[in-house]
C-alpha cells in the first residue's frame, strides 16, 4: 500500500487508430481534491472508467487504494464510490428508499441507521419519503453524492457534481466537498467549471489530447502564464499600430483591437500608462487591469492560445 491514493503511470488508450489517453502519469495523495481539467473530448472519461475498473487500459499501470486495477478488480470497487454521469439514483423510488437499495446492495450493516444519517447529513429528511422525480437539480445531486457514501469509500470519483446548479446549491455542495475530504475521503473530482476546481482542488492537472501538459496548484498553474496586464481597446487598427509602437511590451491583437501591456497594476504605473497615451494624443475606448485566473491558464494550454501566450512571454522578457 502506498501513501498515493491513486498512482498512474504510462497510462494509454486507443481506439482503433485513434489514441486517446497518450502515456500519461499522475499520483493523487490521500485524503486530497485533485482535480482533472480538459476541453470535450480530451480523455476525462476515459481515465476515470480505466480508474474505476470499467474499461481497461492499453498499458501502464494504475493502483486505486493501493491495488492494481486490472488485476484486483474487487478491493478496487469496493474502495471507491463513483457520482456523477453514472447517477444510480431511481426517480420512481423515495430519496429514502433509494438509499435503502444501496445499502442493501452494497450489504451495509444497520443499514437503516446509515440512511438516516445521510438523509440527516444532506438535510433531505423533510423530503426523505417523496419521490426522487419531483427533487430539485440540487437535491438529486445531494442525494446521488449520498448514494456514494453509503458504505463509506475511501475515494471518491465526483463528475460534474454542480453542473446546473445555482450558485447557492453549488456552494452548498462545495461545502460538503469540503467536509469528506476533512475526515480523510479522497475526491478526484472532474469539471468544467474552473472556478470549482480553483475553489476546492489541492491539485490539478490539464488534459489535452491525451497527454497531461500541465500539473499543478492553482496558483502554480497560474504563474505558468504572464501576469498581471493592462488591456487597452482601441476604435481602429491605426490607433492600436500607433500605441503598439509607444509600448513595445505589449502584444497587439488585431481582431479585438485590443493591446495587452504587462503591469504590475499598481497606480503609479497604470498613471505613467495613460499618460504615455495621452503624449501621443492616442485615447482608449476601454481599460482594464486583468489578472490571470484558471481560465486563461485553460485556455492558454488547451487552445491555440497558446502560441500568443508564449510570445507574450518572450515579449515580457525582452521587456524586462
Ligand atoms: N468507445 C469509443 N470508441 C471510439 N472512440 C471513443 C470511445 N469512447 C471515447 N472515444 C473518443 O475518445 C476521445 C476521448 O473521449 P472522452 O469521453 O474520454 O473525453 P472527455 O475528456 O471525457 O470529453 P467530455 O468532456 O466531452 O466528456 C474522444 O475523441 C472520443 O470520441
Amino acid at each position: 500500500m502506498t501513501s498515493s491514493a491513486i498512482a498512474v503511470s504510462g497510462l494509454r488508450k486507443a481506439y482503433g487508430d485513434k489514441v486517446v489517453l497518450d502515456g500519461i502519469d499522475f499520483e493523487v495523495a490521500a485524503g486530497s481534491i485533485f482535480s482533472m481539467l480538459g476541453p470535450n473530448g480530451a480523455g476525462k472519461t476515459t481515465t476515470v472508467n480505466i480508474l474505476t475498473t470499467l474499461l481497461t487500459a492499453d498499458a501502464g499501470t494504475v493502483r486505486v487504494a493501493g491495488h492494481d486495477v486490472a488485476k484486483a478488480t474487487k478491493q478496487v470497487r469496493a474502495s471507491i464510490g463513483v457520482t456523477g454521469q453514472f447517477a444510480a439514483v431511481d426517480d420512481l423510488l423515495s430519496g429514502r428508499e433509494n438509499l435503502q437499495l444501496m445499502a442493501d446492495l452494497k450489504r451495509v450493516g444497520s443499514g437503516d441507521q446509515v440512511v438516516k444519517s445521510l438523509l440527516e447529513r444532506f438535510d433531505l429528511e423533510e423530503s426523505a419519503d417523496k419521490m426522487a422525480v419531483t427533487y430539485s437539480g440540487g437535491m438529486r445531486r445531494k442525494l446521488d453524492l449520498a448514494m456514494t457514501l453509503v458504505g463509506a469509500p475511501k475515494i471518491i470519483f465526483l463528475d460534474e457534481p454542480t453542473t446546473g446548479l445555482d450558485p447557492r446549491s453549488r456552494r452548498t455542495m462545495w461545502g460538503i466537498v469540503r467536509d469528506l475530504v476533512a475526515e480523510g475521503t479522497t475526491i478526484f473530482l472532474t469539471t468544467q467549471y474552473l472556478e470549482e476546481a480553483d475553489q476546492l482542488a489541492d491539485r490539478i492537472v490539464v488534459l489535452n489530447q491525451g497527454r497531461l501538459v500541465a500539473q499543478g496548484t492553482a496558483d502554480e498553474l497560474k504563474r505558468q502564464i504572464p501576469g498581471t496586464h493592462v488591456r487597452l481597446r482601441f476604435a481602429d487598427p491605426q490607433e492600436l499600430g500607433a500605441a503598439a509602437r509607444i509600448l513595445p511590451a505589449g502584444t497587439p491583437d488585431e481582431e479585438e483591437l485590443v493591446l495587452r501591456v504587462p503591469s504590475d497594476g499598481q497606480s503609479r504605473s497604470l498613471r505613467a500608462l495613460l499618460d504615455r497615451l495621452d503624449e501621443h494624443a492616442l485615447n482608449a475606448q476601454e481599460f482594464s487591469v486583468h489578472s490571470p485566473d484558471l481560465d486563461d491558464v485553460f485556455l492558454a494550454l488547451t487552445g491555440d492560445t497558446a502560441d500568443v501566450v508564449a510570445q507574450r512571454t518572450d515579449k515580457e522578457a525582452i521587456a524586462r
